[in-house]
C-alpha cells in the first residue's frame, strides 16, 4: 500500500490505509469504479492538490468526498454552487450582536474560512454553475499560496496543513459555463464513471442485502443495456445513474419492477423518445 498514504492517514488516525481491506467498499461508502482511481485520488490529498472530480449524475462524487471526509476523520464543509453564489456565501458576512447592552459589528466565517482555519475538507459542489467572476477570489486558496486576504475583514488567512478543497462538476449541463482555465488549472482532475460489473453488485448487495438474485440479475442486465444505449447516443448519461438504479431497488421492494424503473429511470428524463425506449428495453427482460 502506498507508504505516503500511509504516513498522512497516520498523523490523522490510527488505523492503517490498507488494514481490513477485504471489501471493494472503502470507509464512507464509495466504492472505485477503476482500480488505483481512490488510492491516486488520495495521494492527490495528501500532496494538498485541490482535486476535481468529474463526472454525470449520480456517479458517486459526493459519496466519494463524504468517503475521502471519513477516511482521514477530516470534517466537511459544502458549498453548493448556482448563479446566485457570491463572496459572502464563501467567506462569510458581517452581523450586528448586541452584547450586554452594548452593539458590536462580528463576522460570521463562512465555509471557506472556516474549513482553513480548521483544516477541513472545502467540497464545492457544481463549481461550474457559479458565476465565472466569483471564483477568482479563491485562486490563492487554490495555488500553492493556500492563503486568503478576506476582503471584509483585511485578516490574512494561510490554511491549516490538512485544509483539503475537492471539486465537482457536471460537464455540459444546462446551467453550466465551461471552467475557466486558470481556476481549472489549479486543480488535478479525476473522471468518475458510473460503476459497472462486479463494483455496482457489491454496491446493489450492500444496501438491498434482502434483494433476490433474480432481480439483481435483471437490474443489472437492464443497465447494462442502458449502458449500450448511451454509448450508441440513444440515451442521456443519466439513464445509467448508480442513483436511479439504487431508487428502483427501493421501489422494488414494494411495486413491481417494471413500475420502479419507470418512476425512478424513465421518468427522470424529458425526452419521450428516450423513455419510449427505456420501458422497450425493460420489457425485455421483466415479463
Ligand atoms: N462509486 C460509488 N460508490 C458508492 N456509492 C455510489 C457510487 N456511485 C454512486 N453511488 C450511490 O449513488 C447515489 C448518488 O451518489 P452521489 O450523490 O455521490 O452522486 P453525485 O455524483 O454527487 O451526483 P450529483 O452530480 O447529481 O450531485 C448515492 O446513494 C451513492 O451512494
Amino acid at each position: 500500500m502506498n507508504s505516503i498514504i500511509n504516513n498522512e492517514q497516520q498523523q490523522r488516525q490510527t488505523r492503517r490505509y490498507g488494514e481490513n481491506e477485504t471489501s471493494l467498499i472503502q470507509e464512507g461508502g464509495y466504492i472505485s469504479p477503476i482500480p488505483d482511481l481512490w488510492e491516486d485520488i488520495l495521494i492527490g490529498v495528501v500532496l494538498k492538490k485541490p482535486i476535481l472530480l468529474k463526472g454525470p449524475s449520480g456517479s458517486g462524487k459526493t459519496k466519494l468526498a463524504q468517503s475521502i471526509s471519513e477516511f482521514f476523520h477530516q470534517p466537511m464543509h459544502s458549498v453548493n454552487c448556482s448563479v446566485d453564489l457570491d463572496a459572502e456565501s464563501l467567506l462569510g458576512f458581517k452581523t450586528i450582536i448586541t452584547k450586554d447592552g452594548q452593539t458590536f459589528i462580528e463576522f460570521v466565517e463562512g465555509p471557506v474560512v472556516q474549513a482553513m482555519k480548521k483544516g477541513h475538507i472545502l467540497y464545492i459542489d457544481e463549481i461550474n454553475m457559479a458565476k465565472p467572476e466569483t471564483l477568482p477570489i479563491l485562486h490563492s486558496v487554490l495555488d500553492h499560496r493556500r492563503m486568503l486576504t478576506n476582503p471584509f475583514t483585511g485578516e490574512v488567512i494561510h490554511a491549516h496543513k490538512h485544509f483539503t478543497v475537492i471539486a465537482a462538476i457536471n460537464e455540459g449541463y444546462v446551467g453550466t459555463s465551461p471552467m475557466n482555465e486558470a481556476l481549472k488549472n489549479r486543480f488535478v482532475s479525476f473522471a468518475i464513471p458510473y460503476l459497472a460489473g462486479v463494483q455496482l453488485r457489491e454496491i446493489i448487495q450492500n444496501q438491498f442485502p434482502e434483494a433476490s438474485p433474480t432481480l439483481v440479475d435483471t437490474m443489472m442486465n437492464i443497465n447494462e443495456d442502458l449502458k449500450k444505449q448511451v454509448v450508441n447516443g440513444l440515451l442521456s448519461e443519466e439513464a445509467a445513474s448508480v442513483r436511479s438504479l439504487l431508487d428502483c431497488f427501493a421501489l422494488a421492494e414494494h411495486i413491481p419492477v417494471r413500475r420502479a424503473i419507470q418512476y425512478a429511470i424513465a421518468e427522470k428524463l424529458d425526452d419521450k423518445m428516450e423513455q419510449k425506449l427505456i420501458m422497450e428495453l425493460v420489457d425485455t427482460w421483466v415479463k
